[in-house]
C-alpha cells in the first residue's frame, strides 16, 4: 500500500501519473490513485463537515445519477423535487407517526426577505441551498444553522412590477459543484457551490420590450440547465431554453407557441401549432403566451423532458384567436427530446385556454398499477381543477377527474377532450370562473406517497368573475383593464360583477388510480403551502394562517403543529445529517395571492425553520402585522369615485388589493394606511419611495388629475364599507 502524507505529496503523485508515457504504466498508476482516494476518504483525515473541502466534495458528487441513487435512501434532498420524478416522497422514517409529536425547533435562519418565499431547501450532507425573494441564494450549514454565504444577483428592484405574481423564486438546482438560480430579471446564473461566486451568467430573455421574468427553479438534464420564463399576463411568447451546465452556452431552445406567420417557423412543431390559431387575432403581436414558469421534469430512461406550459395571452380566446382553435401548445404537458429540445409529443389539458388555466403546476412522474398493469405515468393537477393521469411514454390520456367543483367542463371524454360548458366561453356575458385564474391548484408542490398510493394536493378556490372586454388591444391600457397600466393584457374585466362563489383552502389526499379523494383537511384561507410526504407515514404542510403541520398520511389526522410567524407557501424537505433526520421549511408569505391578502397577523421575515425530534431551540418571537385604522377624512369629490375605480383597477389593484376589503399582504392595503399618505398619494405614484420595492413609476402613465380620482376611490370605498354607527 502506498501512503502519501501531505496534500502536496499527493499533488506530486498525480502529476507523475499524468506524465507517464506508457499506457500500461498509466493504468497501473491510475488504479493506485483510485485506491489512494478510497483510502483517504475512509481515514480520519476526511475534511471537517462544513469546511470548503467538505462542501466541494459533497456538491461535486451531485448529478442526475446521484439524484437517482439517492432515491433509494432519501438521505439527502439533492433537488427541489427530491428525485427526478419530483415525488417529494422521502423514504426516511426516523420521524414517524409515533414520535412526530416530539418534533421541536433545532434552529431558525432569517432570510431577510419581506416578500414571498417559494423555494424548497436543497440539502446534501448538511449543506443547504435555498432562495428567498428577489432571487437571493442562501447557503446554510445545517449542523450549525449558520450562513455559509449568500448571493444576491442584484435584480434591479424597479422592475418588480414586470412580473405578475410577486418577486418570488422557487429554488436552485445543484449539479457537479455548481448552484444554478434563475434571477427575476431573466438571467440564469451558475454559482460555485463552495464560495457562492458567479461562474457564468446568461440572459435568457428574447427581448426587453416584453415583461419576461424567471421565478421557477432550473432543472439539470443530461448536463444541460433547462429554464423557462414568466410573462403571459403581459403579452409574451413562451419558450424554454437549455444551457450547457459547464459553459453556459445555449444548447437548445423550444418555443411553446407560434410566432409571426410571415416569418419562417422555428420547427415543425410550430408549423403544426400555427394551424390551431386564428391569424385574425394577430396573436403574435401580444405574444400568445404559454410561458413555462414552473414545472420541468425528466425521465432519463425515455430521455424525455416534460414541460408544463402556461396560459394564453391575452386570456380571452375570443380576442386572441377569434375563430377559436386549440391554440397549441398552451396549457399542455409537452415532451421534448432531452438532448435536442425537439418536440416529441404533447397532451393539452385545457384546449383553447380562456381562463388563465396554466398547466405549469408541478408534475410528478410515478410508476403505478392501473387495471392490474404497471404504467409509467405523469400525475398532474393543473389550475383547471381536474386531476390527470397521463402515459408519459407517449402522452396518451389515461384519466381525468375534477378534485374540486368546476363550472367550465363536466368531465373529459375517452380521448381526453374536456366536455365544455358553453356558457363558460360566452363572448358577451360575464361569469364566475370556477376555478378562477388563481387556480384550483397553483404552483404549491404536491407530493406522492407510493406506500399510501395517495397524492397530497394543496387545493383552493379564489373567487373571480370574468367579463369579456370590448375593444381590447395589445398594451392599449384603457381605464378598467386589470393591471393594464402596469402591462397586463387579459382581455377581461375582473369582478365587474362581484363573484358569488366562496374562497376556500384545502389539503386533499387524492387516490390517482381510483381518481377519488381519500381524505381532506379544510383551512381558513386559500394559498397554503406545498406538501412533503415520508415513509414515516407523514404529510407535512405549512399554511396561510402561519402554521407548519404534520398529518398521518393514511388517515389525515393532525399529529403535530408549530407556529411559523408568517404564512407558509413553500414546501418542506427532509434529510439525514450525521444519522439524524431533520425537516426544513422556508416560510415567507407572498406570491400572487399573498401580495394583497393575508390570513395571519404574524409578519415575521422569511425564515428557514429546521425541526428534529427533541429539538429545543426557542421559536422566534412573532411580530404583529402593523396596519392603520380604516382610512378616514381624506377630502374627495364623490363624482370622482366612478372614474377613480377604473384607474385603480388598471394601476393599483393587482398589488394593493381592494381598499379596506383586503387586509394587505406583503404589499400594503391602501384602505389601511395613514390619511396623510393617501392625501399625498402623488408623492408615492410619481418616482415614489417604493420604486425600490418594485412599484412602478407612473410618470406619463397617470396625470395629477387621475391621482385625485384614485384618491376618491380609495377614500370612497373605505367610507362605503365602514360599519354604520
Ligand atoms: O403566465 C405567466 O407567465 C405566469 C407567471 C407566474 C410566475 O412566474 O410567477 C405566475 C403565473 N403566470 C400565474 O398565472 C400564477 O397564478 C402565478 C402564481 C405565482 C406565484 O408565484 O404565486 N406565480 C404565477
Ligand atoms: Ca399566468
Amino acid at each position: 500500500m502506498i501512503r502519501l502524507a501531505s496534500p502536496s505529496a499527493r499533488r506530486q503523485f498525480s502529476a507523475n501519473a499524468a506524465t507517464q508515457r506508457s499506457p500500461l504504466g498509466f493504468l497501473i498508476l491510475a488504479s493506485v490513485v483510485a485506491a489512494f482516494a478510497g483510502f483517504s476518504g475512509a481515514s480520519a483525515q476526511s475534511p471537517a463537515k462544513g469546511s470548503p473541502e467538505h462542501i466541494k466534495a459533497v456538491t461535486s458528487a451531485v448529478d442526475q445519477n446521484s439524484i437517482k441513487a439517492n432515491a433509494a435512501t432519501s438521505n439527502d434532498w439533492p433537488a427541489v423535487g427530491l428525485d427526478l420524478g419530483e415525488t417529494r416522497f422521502s423514504r426516511l422514517k426516523q420521524i414517524n407517526t409515533d414520535n412526530v409529536k416530539n418534533l421541536g425547533l433545532v434552529w431558525s435562519y432569517n432570510l431577510e426577505s419581506s416578500r414571498g418565499v417559494e423555494a424548497t431547501p436543497v440539502v446534501v450532507d448538511g449543506i443547504m441551498y435555498v432562495t428567498a425573494s428577489w432571487s437571493v441564494v442562501h447557503a446554510i450549514d445545517v449542523r450549525t444553522g449558520k450562513k455559509i454565504w449568500t448571493y444576491d444577483p442584484e435584480v434591479p428592484r424597479t422592475i418588480g412590477y414586470k412580473g405578475c405574481c410577486d418577486v418570488v423564486n422557487r429554488g436552485v438546482a445543484l449539479h457537479k459543484g455548481k448552484v444554478f438560480v434563475g434571477a427575476y430579471d431573466g438571467r440564469l446564473i451558475a454559482l460555485d457551490a463552495v464560495t457562492g461566486k458567479k461562474v457564468w451568467e446568461k440572459d435568457t430573455l428574447l427581448d426587453k420590450e416584453h415583461s419576461y421574468t424567471i421565478t421557477g427553479a432550473p432543472r439539470v438534464v443530461n448536463g444541460k440547465v433547462v429554464i423557462g420564463n414568466g410573462g403571459a399576463e403581459y403579452g409574451a411568447r413562451g419558450y424554454v431554453t437549455a444551457y450547457d451546465a459547464e459553459t453556459g452556452n445555449q444548447a437548445w431552445r423550444w418555443f411553446i407557441v407560434p410566432g409571426d406567420p410571415s416569418k419562417p417557423y422555428e420547427d415543425e412543431s410550430m408549423e403544426k401549432a400555427a394551424k390551431t390559431w386564428d391569424p385574425a387575432g394577430k396573436y403574435w403581436v401580444n405574444g400568445g403566451g404559454g410561458t413555462a414558469w414552473d414545472t420541468i421534469t425528466f425521465d432519463p430512461e425515455l430521455n424525455l423532458v416534460y414541460i408544463g406550459t402556461g396560459n394564453g395571452s391575452p386570456w380571452n380566446r375570443h380576442l386572441r384567436s377569434p375563430a377559436g382553435g386549440d391554440n397549441l401548445y398552451l396549457a399542455s404537458i409537452v415532451a421534448l427530446n432531452a438532448d435536442t429540445g425537439k418536440y416529441v409529443w404533447h397532451y393539452q389539458e385545457t384546449p383553447g385556454d380562456h381562463w388563465d388555466y396554466t398547466s405549469t403546476q408541478p408534475m410528478i412522474l410515478a410508476d403505478i398499477n392501473i387495471d392490474g398493469a404497471p404504467r409509467k405515468v405523469i400525475l398532474h393537477a393543473p389550475k383547471n381543477g381536474f386531476f390527470f393521469v397521463i402515459d408519459r411514454t407517449n402522452g396518451k390520456f389515461i384519466s381525468a377527474k375534477n378534485f374540486v367543483d368546476v363550472n367550465w367542463a363536466t368531465g373529459y371524454d375517452a380521448n381526453g377532450r374536456p366536455i365544455e360548458v358553453a356558457a363558460a366561453r360566452d363572448p358577451e356575458k360575464g361569469m364566475d370562473a370556477i376555478p378562477g385564474p388563481y387556480g384550483a391548484h397553483n404552483w404549491h408542490p404536491m407530493s406522492f406517497n407510493p406506500m399510501t398510493g395517495l397524492v397530497y394536493l394543496p387545493a383552493q378556490g379564489v373567487p373571480l368573475n370574468l367579463t369579456p372586454q370590448k375593444g381590447w388591444k395589445h398594451n392599449a391600457n384603457q381605464p378598467g383593464d386589470f393591471g393594464g397600466n402596469t402591462g397586463w393584457n387579459t382581455g377581461f374585466v375582473l369582478n365587474a360583477t362581484p363573484p358569488k362563489n366562496l374562497p376556500f383552502g384545502r389539503l386533499i389526499a387524492w387516490d390517482p388510480v381510483k381518481q377519488k379523494e381519500a381524505w381532506k383537511q379544510e383551512y381558513v384561507a386559500p394559498w397554503n403551502g406545498g406538501t412533503l410526504t415520508t415513509a414515516g407515514n407523514l404529510v407535512f404542510q405549512g399554511t396561510a394562517d402561519g402554521r407548519f403541520i404534520a398529518y398521518n398520511a393514511t388517515t389525515g389526522d393532525k399529529l403535530w403543529e408549530s407556529p411559523t410567524g408568517t404564512g407558509v407557501v413553500a414546501a418542506a424537505s427532509t434529510y439525514m445529517v450525521d444519522g439524524k433526520q431533520y425537516v426544513s421549511v422556508a416560510v415567507g408569505w407572498g406570491g400572487v395571492f399573498g401580495i394583497a391578502a393575508r390570513a395571519t397577523e404574524g409578519d415575521n421575515p422569511g425564515t428557514v425553520y429546521t425541526f428534529a425530534v427533541d429539538g429545543k431551540a426557542p421559536l422566534p418571537k412573532i411580530t404583529k402585522y402593523q396596519m392603520e385604522n380604516l382610512l378616514e377624512g381624506v377630502k374627495y369629490n364623490p363624482a370622482d369615485v366612478g372614474p377613480g375605480t377604473l384607474l385603480y383597477v388598471s394601476s393599483c389593484v393587482t398589488c394593493h388589493g381592494v381598499p379596506g376589503v383586503d387586509k394587505g399582504g406583503n404589499v400594503r392595503n391602501l384602505g389601511y394606511v395613514g390619511a396623510e399618505t393617501i392625501a399625498n398619494l402623488k408623492n408615492f405614484v410619481f418616482k415614489g419611495p417604493h420604486m425600490d420595492k418594485g412599484m412602478p413609476d407612473f410618470t406619463g402613465k397617470l396625470s395629477d388629475d387621475d391621482v385625485v380620482k384614485i384618491i376618491a376611490f380609495i377614500q370612497g370605498t373605505a367610507d362605503a364599507i365602514r360599519p354604520k354607527k
